[in-house]
């Protein structure tokens, strides 16, 4: 079955500052407001191209020119892009109930997490969104009731209050990485931005918050914490009342009713993502993280009173970086997760070429969004299709580095931008007797554009043949001579000038036709090798997966079989200790044996002794001597 229309985005271009401030190269220039904006444009300056030149070693001279719905320059801070991209989309939700989204893509390091999350010093897209949210509703905020809950969740969807969602992740999420109100950075304001909401005070509005990640090609939910070894990937399907357009089903959602509540959230999801250090960036985003801020419009009727809801949708897509794995020098599981993030991003890039070029052209080709989670989530779940009176405010900020990676910025460019065009420069021709004088110069440049000798690669040029007559016309006048005073040398030499020039042109056309050939088998060999290198990713992935399955089959087979050899050497020593025991018990028994024997054999000599005595007292009395007598005698004697 056909899915919804998806539809197509505005993109800007957001520039990075330098690093560090020293003179870096930089390969990017802003070119100033061009005629061809409308006129609105050029009063305010708005600038959309920029131009792209190699580096001087790089393979190919050619200088590109992008165009975009708008670019922003180094110098503009976060309350530039909030104000000029992000205020009006959240109007249109806010005011209008459409849904919106805004997204960054960018080469690794260029700064989309910086554009969406902010830092410690000034607040991201993200934060400044939550603010207006909140002061624009201000009370007319409220919590849904349990019947709310049911009429509008058939997604399978956990839903709670700010309270219990902390209490449920306090013990999981380790508390100094729950944001403090005093730790939030206030700044930029984003007081001019507060939007009128329509309608009666009566109308009250329930703000859901959830937030997931795109890892590995699939949807986990960053609010509901577990272990990572166990997290269980959710499934993106049709649901009763979303028809055939697929949602993120089983998340948890968090009915947030102030700021400060969002942020908590916001904190506890960024603590749940994957991030990971790379060569390119010390903290870079592992996994494409959207954030989602549900909208439910709650009104009463007064017939019945019973609650319409009427639901709108603002996301916000920090999606990760692509990377050359040698820039990024991954291995292992980052190079796995780099392989992922690079195949999405190409299909992105497909699909997003497709639908630019569907702008510009007015036809509409089948764009292939359902090759990743990724595409299909942005080109179709983050919100409704459009329509012809709700159409679509959907935003991609493209971030770019003009000192970093020329090759994948080129690439990020190239199909992102709304537009493009080509110069190949030439090296400049030598003048005639190499005097290359102002006049001479001039005369030059004449002959050069009159007969339409530029790189262009566009149709700007006009038909190179050019007569005699109007080329003898133009050079007069560009030596400010009537044509009367050029001698019939001068015409002829111009005659020949023209004649070469224009076979000269003729070759450089031709060449420059061979030129786009081979550039063109040059960016088919490009995607090839991305292709392949893509494959390579996986096999290694796979690979890799399946060596570590079996050292883990093997280390577990040997702990057993360590285990096992414990168990008998514990048993043996157990056997010896209880052998020891028992000897032991035994001297004990010989000793105590021995002692009692000895005591025996005392009283025995005791007893005889004592027999002696009584046998010595017998005789004496036999004799007529009374022992007492004795007795007392001697102790008379005392
Ligand atoms: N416009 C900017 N102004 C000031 N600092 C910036 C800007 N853009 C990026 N940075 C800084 O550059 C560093 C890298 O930026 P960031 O993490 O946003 O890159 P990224 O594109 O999200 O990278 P990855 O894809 O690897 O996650 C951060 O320290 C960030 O604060």
């Amino acid at each position: 079955m056909e899915g919804p229309q998806p539809h197509a985005f505005q993109v800007y271009l957001r520039l990075r500052p330098p690093y560090n401030q020293s003179n870096q190269e930089t390969f990017l220039t802003v070119l100033p407001p061009v005629p061809t904006a409308s006129d609105e444009d050029i009063e305010s300056g708005t600038k959309t191209q920029v131009t792209i030149h190699p580096p001087s070693n790089h393979r190919s001279q050619k200088i590109e020119t992008f165009s975009f719905t708008e670019v922003f320059e180094e110098t503009c801070g976060q309350a530039d892009v909030f104000g000029r991209i992000v205020a009006p989309i959240l109007e249109g939700v806010l005011r209008d109930g459409r849904d919106g989204m805004l997204a960054t893509l960018g080469v690794t390091g260029s700064g989309k997490t910086h554009t969406i999350l902010g830092n410690k010093q000034a607040r991201g897209m993200t934060q400044m969104s939550l603010d207006v949210l909140f002061r624009s509703l201000s009370d007319r905020i409220t919590l849904l009731s349990d019947s709310q809950i049911e009429q509008c969740n058939d997604a399978e969807s956990e839903i709670m209050d700010a309270d219990t969602f902390m209490t449920k992740v306090t013990s999981v999420v380790e508390l100094h990485h729950i944001p403090k109100p005093n730790t939030f950075p206030t700044k930029p304001s984003v007081e001019p931005h507060v939007v009128q909401c329509p309608g009666p005070s009566s109308i009250k509005y329930a703000v859901l918050m959830s937030i997931y990640e795109v890892y590995n090609d699939k949807i986990f939910d960053l609010l509901a914490p577990s272990n990572a070894a166990r997290r269980k990937a959710l499934l993106f399907k049709s649901t009763r009342s979303s028809g055939d357009r697929k949602v993120v089903t089983g998340l948890r959602k968090v009915m947030v009713t102030d700021l400060y509540e969002a942020l908590q959230v916001l904190g506890v999801g960024q603590y749940q993502r994957s991030h990971g250090e790379t060569g390119s960036n010390d903290k870079s985003s592992r996994s494409h993280c959207f954030i989602t801020l549900e909208l439910k419009k709650l009104k009463k009727s007064r017939l019945d009173g019973s609650t319409k809801i009427k639901e709108s949708t603002f996301t916000i897509v920090d999606l990760a970086g692509s990377e050359r794995a040698r820039n990024a020098k991954t291995a292992g599981d980052r190079l796995a997760e780099g392989g992922h993030i690079n195949k999405s991003l190409m299909f992105l890039g497909q699909c997003l070429e497709l639908s630019t070029s569907t702008q510009s052209s007015g036809h509409t080709p089948k764009i292939p969004y359902r090759q990743s989670k990724l595409t299909e989530l942005l080109f179709t779940n983050s919100y409704n299709p459009p329509t012809a009176d709700q159409p679509q405010i959907a935003a991609i900020v493209v971030t770019a580095d003009p000192a970093g990676d020329f090759n994948a910025t080129s690439q990020m460019l190239k199909y992102s931008a709304l537009a493009k065009s080509s110069v190949n420069p030439r090296p400049p021709m030598q003048v005639i007797n190499g005097n290359r004088t102002a006049s001479g110069s001039s005369l030059f440049s004449h002959f050069s554009v009159a007969s339409g000798v530029s790189g262009s690669t566009t149709d700007e040029r006009p038909d190179s043949a050019m007569s005699a007559l109007s080329a003898v016309s133009a050079v007069s006048s560009s030596l400010g001579l009537p044509r009367a005073m050029l001698s019939q040398d001068m015409v002829n030499m111009i005659a020949l000038l023209q004649r070469q020039l224009k076979e000269a042109d003729e070759k450089a056309r031709e060449a420059e036709k061979r030129l786009r050939e081979a550039e063109k088998k040059v960016d088919e060999a490009n995607a090839k090798c991305l292709e392949i290198e893509m494959q390579v990713r996986e096999e290694v992935t796979n690979d890799m997966e399946q060596r570590i399955r079996l050292m883990e089959k093997k280390m577990l087979m040997k702990l057993e079989d360590q285990a096992e050899k414990e168990e008998i050497h514990v048993d043996r020593k157990l056997d010896m200790l209880k052998r020891t025991l028992m000897e032991t018990n035994d001297e004990n028994d010989r000793a105590r044996d021995m002692e009692i024997e000895e005591y025996v054999r005392e009283l025995e000599a005791e007893n005889s002794s004592l027999r002696n005595e009584v046998q010595a007292l017998k005789r004496k009395r036999a004799n007529g001597d009374s022992p007492l007598k004795e007795r007392s005698l001697n102790r008379l004697k005392f």
